[in-house]
Protein backbone atom coordinates (compact mmCIF):
# COMPACT_ATOMS: atom_id res chain seq x y z
CA UNK A 1 0.00 0.00 0.00
CA UNK A 2 1.61 3.09 -0.78
CA UNK A 3 2.33 5.12 2.22
CA UNK A 4 0.19 7.59 1.96
CA UNK A 5 -2.85 5.77 1.67
CA UNK A 6 -4.88 4.84 4.50
CA UNK A 7 -5.40 1.70 6.02
CA UNK A 8 -9.02 0.40 4.97
CA UNK A 9 -11.45 1.95 7.19
CA UNK A 10 -12.72 -1.45 8.64
CA UNK A 11 -9.31 -1.84 10.11
CA UNK A 12 -9.78 2.02 11.97
CA UNK A 13 -10.46 1.83 15.53
CA UNK A 14 -13.96 3.33 15.53
CA UNK A 15 -13.13 5.96 18.61
CA UNK A 16 -10.42 8.68 18.55
CA UNK A 17 -7.40 6.58 19.62
CA UNK A 18 -3.68 6.68 18.71
CA UNK A 19 -2.28 4.81 15.99
CA UNK A 20 0.67 3.38 17.78
CA UNK A 21 0.11 0.08 16.24
CA UNK A 22 -0.89 1.56 12.88
CA UNK A 23 0.37 4.28 11.95
CA UNK A 24 0.11 5.69 8.55
CA UNK A 25 1.59 8.83 6.87
CA UNK A 26 0.43 12.16 5.34
CA UNK A 27 2.75 13.17 2.83
CA UNK A 28 1.33 16.25 0.57
CA UNK A 29 3.59 15.80 -2.16
CA UNK A 30 1.62 12.60 -2.68
CA UNK A 31 -2.02 13.50 -1.75
CA UNK A 32 -2.10 16.73 -3.42
CA UNK A 33 -2.24 14.54 -6.78
CA UNK A 34 -5.15 12.87 -5.66
CA UNK A 35 -8.49 14.35 -7.06
CA UNK A 36 -9.59 13.84 -3.14
CA UNK A 37 -8.47 14.20 -0.05
CA UNK A 38 -8.69 11.14 2.87
CA UNK A 39 -11.32 11.16 4.68
CA UNK A 40 -9.83 10.88 7.83
CA UNK A 41 -8.74 14.87 7.20
CA UNK A 42 -12.17 15.59 6.20
CA UNK A 43 -13.64 18.21 9.22
CA UNK A 44 -17.31 18.32 9.85
CA UNK A 45 -20.14 20.28 7.79
CA UNK A 46 -20.76 23.25 11.01
CA UNK A 47 -16.39 23.54 11.20
CA UNK A 48 -15.75 23.47 7.54
CA UNK A 49 -14.27 26.96 6.53
CA UNK A 50 -16.75 28.96 3.85
CA UNK A 51 -13.59 29.69 1.49
CA UNK A 52 -16.19 31.46 -0.97
CA UNK A 53 -17.23 34.36 1.52
CA UNK A 54 -14.86 36.83 1.93
CA UNK A 55 -14.38 37.33 5.65
CA UNK A 56 -14.89 40.63 7.32
CA UNK A 57 -11.31 41.96 9.04
CA UNK A 58 -10.57 41.61 12.48
CA UNK A 59 -9.77 45.13 13.81
CA UNK A 60 -6.49 44.36 15.60
CA UNK A 61 -4.71 47.63 16.73
CA UNK A 62 -1.44 48.11 15.90
CA UNK A 63 0.66 49.05 18.80
CA UNK A 64 3.45 51.02 18.33
CA UNK A 65 5.92 48.90 20.91
CA UNK A 66 8.86 51.50 20.51
CA UNK A 67 6.33 54.09 21.85
CA UNK A 68 5.94 52.08 24.95
CA UNK A 69 9.38 51.17 25.22
CA UNK A 70 10.65 55.22 25.29
CA UNK A 71 8.92 55.21 28.44
CA UNK A 72 7.03 58.47 26.90
CA UNK A 73 3.94 58.58 28.87
CA UNK A 74 1.46 59.61 26.43
CA UNK A 75 2.53 56.54 24.52
CA UNK A 76 2.28 54.31 27.38
CA UNK A 77 -1.03 55.18 28.47
CA UNK A 78 -2.33 55.04 24.68
CA UNK A 79 -0.52 51.60 23.97
CA UNK A 80 -1.62 49.77 27.68
CA UNK A 81 -5.86 51.40 26.51
CA UNK A 82 -5.67 49.87 23.04
CA UNK A 83 -3.94 46.36 24.32
CA UNK A 84 -6.45 46.36 27.15
CA UNK A 85 -9.80 46.79 25.18
CA UNK A 86 -8.28 44.20 22.93
CA UNK A 87 -7.54 41.95 25.66
CA UNK A 88 -11.00 42.11 26.87
CA UNK A 89 -12.88 41.88 24.04
CA UNK A 90 -10.74 39.29 21.63
CA UNK A 91 -7.35 38.71 23.34
CA UNK A 92 -5.47 40.06 19.91
CA UNK A 93 -3.37 42.90 18.99
CA UNK A 94 -0.39 43.18 16.65
CA UNK A 95 2.78 44.70 17.91
CA UNK A 96 4.98 47.03 15.24
CA UNK A 97 8.40 48.63 15.63
CA UNK A 98 9.36 45.77 17.96
CA UNK A 99 12.73 46.14 17.22
CA UNK A 100 12.98 42.80 16.01
CA UNK A 101 15.89 42.32 13.02
CA UNK A 102 13.80 41.57 9.84
CA UNK A 103 17.24 39.56 8.18
CA UNK A 104 15.89 37.05 11.13
CA UNK A 105 13.03 36.85 10.55
CA UNK A 106 13.31 36.32 6.76
CA UNK A 107 16.41 33.82 7.39
CA UNK A 108 13.68 31.89 9.92
CA UNK A 109 11.08 31.80 6.75
CA UNK A 110 13.65 30.19 4.67
CA UNK A 111 14.74 27.92 7.27
CA UNK A 112 11.37 27.02 7.01
CA UNK A 113 11.51 26.41 3.23
CA UNK A 114 14.43 24.42 4.09
CA UNK A 115 13.07 22.23 6.30
CA UNK A 116 9.82 21.61 4.97
CA UNK A 117 11.65 21.12 1.74
CA UNK A 118 13.44 18.03 2.74
CA UNK A 119 12.15 14.65 1.52
CA UNK A 120 10.16 12.69 4.16
CA UNK A 121 12.49 10.73 5.98
CA UNK A 122 15.29 13.65 6.35
CA UNK A 123 12.03 15.20 8.65
CA UNK A 124 11.30 11.66 10.08
CA UNK A 125 14.45 11.90 11.95
CA UNK A 126 13.08 14.30 14.38
CA UNK A 127 9.65 12.43 14.37
CA UNK A 128 7.63 13.93 17.30
CA UNK A 129 6.66 10.61 19.31
CA UNK A 130 3.17 10.37 20.85
CA UNK A 131 2.42 11.98 24.43
CA UNK A 132 5.86 14.43 23.54
CA UNK A 133 5.38 17.98 22.06
CA UNK A 134 8.57 18.46 20.12
CA UNK A 135 9.32 17.51 16.68
CA UNK A 136 8.09 16.62 13.60
CA UNK A 137 4.60 15.88 13.02
CA UNK A 138 2.92 15.34 9.84
CA UNK A 139 -0.80 15.90 10.64
CA UNK A 140 -0.56 13.92 13.60
CA UNK A 141 -1.83 11.10 12.08
CA UNK A 142 -0.19 8.94 14.91
CA UNK A 143 -2.31 11.33 17.32
CA UNK A 144 -5.74 11.88 15.73
CA UNK A 145 -8.18 9.46 13.81
CA UNK A 146 -10.58 12.05 12.83
CA UNK A 147 -10.81 15.68 12.13
CA UNK A 148 -6.84 15.59 10.62
CA UNK A 149 -5.57 19.04 10.05
CA UNK A 150 -3.63 19.63 6.89
CA UNK A 151 -0.33 20.75 7.75
CA UNK A 152 3.00 19.73 8.59
CA UNK A 153 4.67 21.43 12.17
CA UNK A 154 7.97 21.34 14.27
CA UNK A 155 7.77 21.93 17.75
CA UNK A 156 11.04 22.71 19.71
CA UNK A 157 11.63 23.67 23.45
CA UNK A 158 12.94 27.24 24.40
CA UNK A 159 13.95 27.54 27.90
CA UNK A 160 15.48 31.01 28.76
CA UNK A 161 17.21 29.04 31.83
CA UNK A 162 20.92 30.28 31.86
CA UNK A 163 21.52 26.71 32.26
CA UNK A 164 20.00 25.62 29.08
CA UNK A 165 21.12 28.45 26.96
CA UNK A 166 21.50 26.35 23.59
CA UNK A 167 18.95 24.23 24.04
CA UNK A 168 17.53 25.05 20.64
CA UNK A 169 20.54 24.71 18.58
CA UNK A 170 21.47 21.87 20.66
CA UNK A 171 17.99 20.06 19.51
CA UNK A 172 18.91 20.36 15.74
CA UNK A 173 22.40 19.19 16.08
CA UNK A 174 21.14 15.59 18.48
CA UNK A 175 18.27 15.03 16.28
CA UNK A 176 19.20 16.08 13.08
CA UNK A 177 22.95 16.12 12.86
CA UNK A 178 25.96 19.08 12.06
CA UNK A 179 24.06 19.99 8.89
CA UNK A 180 21.86 21.58 10.62
CA UNK A 181 24.02 24.05 12.78
CA UNK A 182 23.10 27.17 11.06
CA UNK A 183 19.21 25.73 11.04
CA UNK A 184 19.35 25.23 14.65
CA UNK A 185 20.89 28.64 15.09
CA UNK A 186 18.74 30.89 13.61
CA UNK A 187 15.64 29.10 15.34
CA UNK A 188 18.01 29.13 18.37
CA UNK A 189 18.18 33.55 18.02
CA UNK A 190 14.66 33.37 16.95
CA UNK A 191 12.97 32.52 19.84
CA UNK A 192 15.92 34.61 22.38
CA UNK A 193 14.46 37.72 20.27
CA UNK A 194 11.06 36.25 20.84
CA UNK A 195 11.41 35.29 24.71
CA UNK A 196 12.81 38.95 24.93
CA UNK A 197 9.74 40.65 23.27
CA UNK A 198 7.64 38.54 25.03
CA UNK A 199 8.78 40.09 28.52
CA UNK A 200 8.14 43.44 27.25
CA UNK A 201 4.57 42.11 26.22
CA UNK A 202 4.11 41.39 29.88
CA UNK A 203 5.49 44.61 30.93
CA UNK A 204 2.77 45.95 28.58
CA UNK A 205 0.03 43.81 30.08
CA UNK A 206 0.80 44.28 33.36
CA UNK A 207 0.48 48.07 33.10
CA UNK A 208 -3.27 47.54 31.20
CA UNK A 209 -4.09 45.22 34.15
CA UNK A 210 -3.49 47.99 36.23
CA UNK A 211 -0.34 45.61 38.51
CA UNK A 212 2.44 47.48 37.16
CA UNK A 213 5.34 46.49 34.71
CA UNK A 214 7.10 44.00 36.57
CA UNK A 215 4.64 41.49 38.24
CA UNK A 216 3.97 39.42 34.66
CA UNK A 217 7.75 40.18 33.58
CA UNK A 218 8.97 38.47 36.35
CA UNK A 219 6.32 35.52 36.07
CA UNK A 220 7.89 34.72 33.15
CA UNK A 221 11.33 35.99 33.25
CA UNK A 222 12.43 32.00 33.20
CA UNK A 223 10.09 30.94 30.25
CA UNK A 224 9.76 27.53 29.20
CA UNK A 225 8.58 28.10 25.72
CA UNK A 226 7.83 26.28 22.55
CA UNK A 227 8.44 27.64 18.94
CA UNK A 228 6.33 25.92 16.38
CA UNK A 229 6.99 26.25 12.70
CA UNK A 230 3.89 25.48 10.62
CA UNK A 231 3.92 24.39 7.06
CA UNK A 232 0.36 24.38 5.22
CA UNK A 233 0.90 22.56 2.03
CA UNK A 234 -1.49 23.30 -0.70
CA UNK A 235 -4.52 21.21 -0.79
CA UNK A 236 -6.92 20.21 -4.13
CA UNK A 237 -10.03 20.46 -1.59
CA UNK A 238 -9.65 23.26 0.73
CA UNK A 239 -12.95 24.08 1.88
CA UNK A 240 -13.12 19.71 2.96
CA UNK A 241 -10.50 20.32 5.78
CA UNK A 242 -8.24 22.63 7.73
CA UNK A 243 -4.59 23.84 8.31
CA UNK A 244 -5.40 24.45 12.41
CA UNK A 245 -8.54 23.17 13.69
CA UNK A 246 -10.75 26.08 15.88
CA UNK A 247 -8.51 26.09 19.08
CA UNK A 248 -7.82 28.49 21.83
CA UNK A 249 -4.02 28.28 23.06
CA UNK A 250 -3.51 26.64 25.95
CA UNK A 251 0.40 28.54 26.69
CA UNK A 252 0.40 32.25 28.14
CA UNK A 253 1.20 34.21 25.00
CA UNK A 254 1.36 33.45 21.33
CA UNK A 255 3.77 35.69 19.18
CA UNK A 256 2.95 35.03 15.75
CA UNK A 257 4.95 35.99 12.05
CA UNK A 258 2.66 34.58 9.16
CA UNK A 259 3.87 34.77 5.32
CA UNK A 260 1.85 36.55 3.32
CA UNK A 261 -0.36 34.36 1.79
CA UNK A 262 -3.36 34.23 4.69
CA UNK A 263 -4.96 32.18 6.60
CA UNK A 264 -5.73 33.11 9.93
CA UNK A 265 -9.16 33.41 11.11
CA UNK A 266 -10.55 34.15 14.50
CA UNK A 267 -14.18 33.93 15.44
CA UNK A 268 -15.46 37.24 17.20
CA UNK A 269 -19.19 38.06 18.13
CA UNK A 270 -20.29 34.44 16.63
CA UNK A 271 -18.65 34.83 13.36
CA UNK A 272 -14.62 34.32 11.52
CA UNK A 273 -12.82 37.34 11.22
CA UNK A 274 -9.50 37.13 8.91
CA UNK A 275 -6.19 39.00 10.27
CA UNK A 276 -4.12 40.21 6.88
CA UNK A 277 -0.58 39.51 6.81
CA UNK A 278 1.49 42.09 7.59
CA UNK A 279 5.38 41.36 7.33
CA UNK A 280 6.45 43.61 9.59
CA UNK A 281 4.06 43.18 12.50
CA UNK A 282 4.15 40.06 14.70
CA UNK A 283 0.42 39.03 15.23
CA UNK A 284 0.10 38.41 19.38
CA UNK A 285 -2.95 36.67 20.97
CA UNK A 286 -4.09 35.63 24.67
CA UNK A 287 -3.62 32.10 25.38
CA UNK A 288 -5.47 30.21 28.39
CA UNK A 289 -2.93 30.14 30.55
CA UNK A 290 -2.79 34.13 30.81
CA UNK A 291 -6.45 34.34 30.49
CA UNK A 292 -6.14 32.29 34.25
CA UNK A 293 -3.65 33.96 35.36
CA UNK A 294 -5.56 37.15 34.76
CA UNK A 295 -8.94 35.50 36.18
CA UNK A 296 -10.52 35.96 32.98
CA UNK A 297 -10.30 39.42 32.38
CA UNK A 298 -8.08 38.91 29.56
CA UNK A 299 -9.44 36.59 26.51
CA UNK A 300 -7.99 33.53 24.97
CA UNK A 301 -10.16 33.40 21.86
CA UNK A 302 -11.39 30.64 19.62
CA UNK A 303 -8.58 30.62 15.96
CA UNK A 304 -7.87 28.21 13.15
CA UNK A 305 -6.11 28.56 10.16
CA UNK A 306 -7.70 27.53 6.69
CA UNK A 307 -5.60 26.29 3.59
CA UNK A 308 -5.69 26.92 -0.16
CA UNK A 309 -5.27 24.71 -3.03
CA UNK A 310 -2.60 26.89 -4.95
CA UNK A 311 0.27 28.37 -2.54
CA UNK A 312 1.73 27.08 0.51
CA UNK A 313 1.36 28.58 4.10
CA UNK A 314 4.15 28.98 6.67
CA UNK A 315 3.61 30.59 10.23
CA UNK A 316 6.20 31.02 12.91
CA UNK A 317 4.38 30.65 16.43
CA UNK A 318 6.41 31.45 19.57
CA UNK A 319 4.43 29.57 22.60
CA UNK A 320 5.49 31.97 25.48
CA UNK A 321 5.03 29.80 28.70
CA UNK A 322 6.37 30.19 32.46
CA UNK A 323 8.61 27.63 34.06
CA UNK A 324 6.92 24.33 34.46
CA UNK A 325 6.69 24.31 38.48
CA UNK A 326 5.42 27.77 38.17
CA UNK A 327 1.74 27.98 40.23
CA UNK A 328 -0.39 29.58 37.83
CA UNK A 329 -2.35 31.57 40.78
CA UNK A 330 -4.10 35.51 39.56
CA UNK A 331 -2.44 38.20 41.57
CA UNK A 332 -4.85 39.65 44.02
CA UNK A 333 -5.78 42.37 42.78
CA UNK A 334 -7.35 40.56 39.94
CA UNK A 335 -9.29 38.48 42.11
CA UNK A 336 -11.02 41.30 43.49
CA UNK A 337 -10.98 42.77 40.80
CA UNK A 338 -13.77 39.75 39.28
CA UNK A 339 -16.29 40.57 42.56
CA UNK A 340 -13.49 38.45 44.50
CA UNK A 341 -14.39 35.02 42.73
CA UNK A 342 -11.22 32.74 41.57
CA UNK A 343 -12.33 31.82 37.69
CA UNK A 344 -10.16 28.95 37.50
CA UNK A 345 -8.11 26.59 39.57
CA UNK A 346 -4.15 26.78 40.40
CA UNK A 347 -2.47 24.82 38.38
CA UNK A 348 1.05 24.28 37.00
CA UNK A 349 2.01 24.27 33.35
CA UNK A 350 3.49 21.04 33.21
CA UNK A 351 0.41 19.38 34.68
CA UNK A 352 -1.57 21.64 31.87
CA UNK A 353 0.68 20.67 28.94
CA UNK A 354 0.46 17.08 30.21
CA UNK A 355 -3.17 17.49 29.90
CA UNK A 356 -3.18 18.68 26.31
CA UNK A 357 -0.37 15.89 25.19
CA UNK A 358 -2.03 12.99 26.44
CA UNK A 359 -5.81 13.69 27.51
CA UNK A 360 -7.18 16.17 25.74
CA UNK A 361 -6.96 17.83 21.57
CA UNK A 362 -6.90 21.16 22.16
CA UNK A 363 -9.89 22.89 21.15
CA UNK A 364 -12.44 25.74 22.17
CA UNK A 365 -12.73 24.56 25.28
CA UNK A 366 -9.23 23.31 26.70
CA UNK A 367 -9.10 24.94 30.06
CA UNK A 368 -12.55 24.41 31.26
CA UNK A 369 -12.19 20.80 30.56
CA UNK A 370 -8.53 20.60 32.02
CA UNK A 371 -10.42 22.57 35.27
CA UNK A 372 -12.76 19.62 35.65
CA UNK A 373 -10.33 16.94 35.35
CA UNK A 374 -8.45 18.38 37.93
CA UNK A 375 -11.90 19.03 40.81
CA UNK A 376 -12.38 15.36 39.52
CA UNK A 377 -9.38 14.08 40.39
CA UNK A 378 -7.48 13.89 37.46
CA UNK A 379 -9.59 11.34 35.61
C1 LIG B 1 0.71 23.48 24.08
C2 LIG B 1 0.48 23.41 22.77
C3 LIG B 1 -0.34 22.37 22.12
C4 LIG B 1 -0.44 22.90 20.67
C5 LIG B 1 0.88 23.61 20.49
C6 LIG B 1 0.99 24.39 21.77
C7 LIG B 1 0.00 25.58 21.70
C8 LIG B 1 -1.10 25.38 20.63
C9 LIG B 1 -1.61 23.91 20.58
C10 LIG B 1 -2.36 23.53 19.29
C11 LIG B 1 -1.76 24.24 18.07
C12 LIG B 1 -3.87 23.83 19.34
C13 LIG B 1 -4.60 23.19 18.14
C14 LIG B 1 -4.39 21.66 18.12
C15 LIG B 1 -2.89 21.27 18.11
C16 LIG B 1 -2.83 19.73 18.28
C17 LIG B 1 -2.28 21.57 16.73
O1 LIG B 1 -3.05 21.64 15.75
O2 LIG B 1 -1.05 21.69 16.60
C18 LIG B 1 -2.21 21.98 19.29
C19 LIG B 1 -0.71 21.83 19.57
C20 LIG B 1 -0.27 20.43 19.99
O3 LIG B 1 -0.94 19.75 20.81
O4 LIG B 1 0.76 20.00 19.46
O1 LIG C 1 -0.92 29.25 11.29
C1 LIG C 1 -1.60 30.12 11.86
O2 LIG C 1 -1.83 31.23 11.37
C2 LIG C 1 -2.19 29.84 13.24
C3 LIG C 1 -1.62 28.58 13.86
C4 LIG C 1 -2.07 28.45 15.30
O3 LIG C 1 -3.08 28.97 15.74
C5 LIG C 1 -1.25 27.65 16.23
O4 LIG C 1 -0.25 27.04 15.76
O5 LIG C 1 -1.62 27.64 17.45
FE1 LIG D 1 -3.22 28.85 17.92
Amino acid sequence: MPPFLLPSPSRLPKKETNFRNNPFIFDASFLQNETSIPQQFMWPEDEKPHLDLPLPQLRVPPIDLNDFLTGDSLAVCNAAQLVDAACREHGFFQVVNHGIDQRLINEAHKIMDLFFGMPLLEKQKAQRKVGEYCGYASSFTNRFSSKLPWKETLSVRYSADPLSSNLVQDYFLKVMGEDFSYLGRVCQEYCEAMSKLSLSIMELLGMSLGIGQSYFRDFYEENDSIMRLNYYPPCQKPDQTLGTGPHCDPTSLTILHQDNVGGLEVFVDEKWHSIAPCSEAFVVNIGDTFMALSNGLYKSCLHRAVVNNHTPRKSLAFFLSPRMDKVVCPPKPLVEDVDKQRRYPDFTWSTFLEFTQKHYRADKNTLDAFSNWLKNGRK
